[in-house]
């Protein structure tokens, strides 16, 4: 099965194309590290596979549907942590599993304590988020993707902010979340930028170069 195929596609903003004519397929199961300079199309890329933009030209499919329908399935994570302020992390969690429940499609098998627990926060921490610091915010984000039990999970630079040591755990997470079985008995796939290439690398099965809106190249890690 295939988690993503993108056949010719161009992302216009106006007039300027920050993806051209881009076509790759990714597997399902697999990790894909996707790498690129500043403005190569990292977040465009990861956006689309999110349902959260649509290509201006091309086609896409995102495990095997069309990728504006299948965000129940799917876990994005952007650079922006996307949290409430002013509520806990528990809270942050619970309001955002209340929100796929209220939906009447959620799959999920994570609890939003699990979850927590997961990225080494307690979960019964009476502090608004916006007391954490950056990298703890970084990690209550993650137990928020996490907690969607996600088929597909994007984490664009899931890295920045954290300290060696948290990237080193988060590595470890995202290693056991490969393995967590899935009600349907599909595999889980992740595709991950960062600008920080050596830190995920080990966890890489194919790394993905793109350019200026461009494809650059498609190559397996040395692993595989
Ligand atoms: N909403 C938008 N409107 C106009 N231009 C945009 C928009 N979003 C992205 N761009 C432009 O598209 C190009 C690709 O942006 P994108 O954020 O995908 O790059 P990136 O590879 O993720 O970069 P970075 O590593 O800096 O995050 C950039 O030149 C950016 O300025």
């Amino acid at each position: 099965m295939q988690a993503a195929v993108l056949t010719n596609v161009t992302k216009l903003y106006g007039r300027f194309a920050a993806l051209k004519n881009l076509s790759v397929t990714l597997e399902a199961g697999a990790v894909y590290l996707v790498l690129g300079e500043n403005g190569a199309g990292k977040s465009t890329l990861l956006r689309m596979l999110a349902g959260l933009s649509l290509p201006t030209r091309g086609g896409l499919t995102v495990l095997d549907g069309p990728a504006n329908k299948q965000q129940r399935r799917v876990a994005y994570m952007s650079h922006a942590t996307m949290l409430y302020d002013e509520l806990t992390a528990m809270e942050n969690l619970t309001y955002y599993s209340g929100l796929r429940k209220g939906s009447g499609e959620c799959a999920c098998s994570g609890s939003p304590e699990m979850a927590l627990r997961a990225v080494g926060l307690d979960p019964h921490l009476n502090k608004p988020v916006s007391q954490y610091s950056q990298g703890m915010r970084q990690r209550v984000s993650l137990a928020r993707v996490l907690s969607a039990d996600p088929e597909m999970l994007l984490l664009d630079e899931p890295f920045s902010n954290l300290d060696v040591h948290s990237v080193a755990q988060m590595l470890d997470l995202l290693k056991d979340f490969r393995t967590w079985p899935l009600a349907n008995g599909h595999a889980r796939t992740i595709v991950l930028t960062t600008h920080q290439a050596e830190l995920a690398m080990p966890l890489a099965d194919h790394v993905l170069r793109i350019q200026a809106g461009e494809f650059v190249s498609m190559e397996a890690t040395q692993k595989q």
